[in-house]
């Protein structure tokens, strides 16, 4: 990150040219360089909790809202008005949706100072306060380190960074100290916007994304075993494979834990017209298995959406679809 220097001219009546002021053009843009510092603190530290004093246009909450690690944020900026524009931005859009967080995200905004107190900003563990004042931090416990972004230009180091950026750490001694005397009741910026997040800790979106991922591996699988059958006859004038992995020859590559597992795991198999899929198959793949590693859950969140075997055991469809003539199956 640097900062370029550019000499902007006047010309005179004497036709004499004069310097008239130097331009200091930061690349990247002093804001950018801004925002990548404060993400940089959030890689390193996974907080949960963010806070940003003085969010102005809520930009920074926008590139934060991204992190799986953060499950609360809130902004806070003295300017109802800018608040109120830019809060419809920080709205889960059908994305979220499609694709849900795996932690819940709620986004509140508050018009109110920064040095007021309010209770409902106690046990941040990140607050940003960029370009605003220091006793704030001492307000809610906080010890506060100063850097920033922007070397200045030679001559002028006296005047410290072009963007200067505190971090906020949570005194421990002095934040359980306060917890006894604090007052958990002290609301007094007013919530102008607020925003929850689907996530995966919601049992409707976790049903959903489970029966999606269930019935696209089911699928997958059932596809598989047709070609493999179709090989196996001669039909597509392959030879049947020599080994029997039930891996794909493209698709995610697993890891060798990965392999165990699913290698590990009950195969589907063919009963008369049906295909069935073993439960404990489904939690060994690793999208799955990321998403319900547990058998039973996984059965009680399917149950109503998909069709189980009369044991409950594993998912049955049919072996044949319509549809497979279309793809040379
Ligand atoms: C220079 S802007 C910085 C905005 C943002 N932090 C950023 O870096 O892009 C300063 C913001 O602080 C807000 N502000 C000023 N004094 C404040 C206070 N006492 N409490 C909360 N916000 C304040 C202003 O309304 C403005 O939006």
């Amino acid at each position: 990150m640097e900062g370029e220097k550019a000499q902007c001219t006047n010309v005179i009546g004497n036709n004499r040219e004069v310097p008239k002021e130097r331009i200091i053009k930061f690349k990247p843009p002093l804001y950018r360089q801004r925002y990548q510092f404060v993400k940089d603190i959030v890689d390193q530290h996974e907080p949960k909790k963010v806070a940003d004093l003085g969010c102005g246009d809520t930009s920074l909450i926008r590139l934060l809202k991204v992190y799986p690690c953060i499950e609360e944020l809130v902004g806070v900026d003295i300017d109802e008005d800018k608040l109120r524009w830019r809060g419809d931005q920080l709205s889960p859009f059908m994305g979220d949706f499609l694709k849900p967080r795996d932690l819940d995200l709620t986004i509140t905004l508050y018009h109110g100072s920064a040095v007021e107190r309010d209770s409902r900003l106690l046990g941040f563990d990140l607050i940003t306060c960029i370009e605003l004042a220091l006793f704030v931090a001492n307000r809610y416990g906080y010890s506060v380190e100063f850097t920033g972004v922007g070397d200045p230009p030679a001559g002028a180091e006296s005047v410290g960074f072009c963007t200067q950026i505190g971090i906020f750490r949570k005194n421990e001694e002095r934040a359980a100290e306060s917890r006894v005397s604090e007052r958990h009741d002290e609301h007094v910026y007013k919530a102008v916007f607020t925003a929850s997040y689907p996530s995966l800790q919601q049992e409707r979106f976790l049903r959903l994304v489970l029966v999606n991922e269930v019935s696209r591996q089911v699928e997958s699988l059932r596809l598989k075993h047709l070609r493999r059958l179709r090989e196996g006859e001669g039909l597509l004038g392959i030879q049947p494979p020599e080994n029997d992995s039930n891996f794909p020859s493209f698709g995610p590559a697993f890891t060798d834990v990965e392999k165990a597992r699913i290698e590990n795991s009950p195969k589907p198999f063919v009963a008369g017209r049906k295909f069935f899929v073993p439960l404990r198959r489904l939690v060994a793949y690793p999208k799955l298995h990321r998403i319900c590693p547990n058998e039973d859950v996984m059965r009680s969140l399917v149950d109503d959406c998909i069709s189980l075997s009369s044991d409950g055991s594993a998912v049955v469809v049919d072996l044949h679809d319509h549809y497979d003539y279309l793809f040379e199956i």
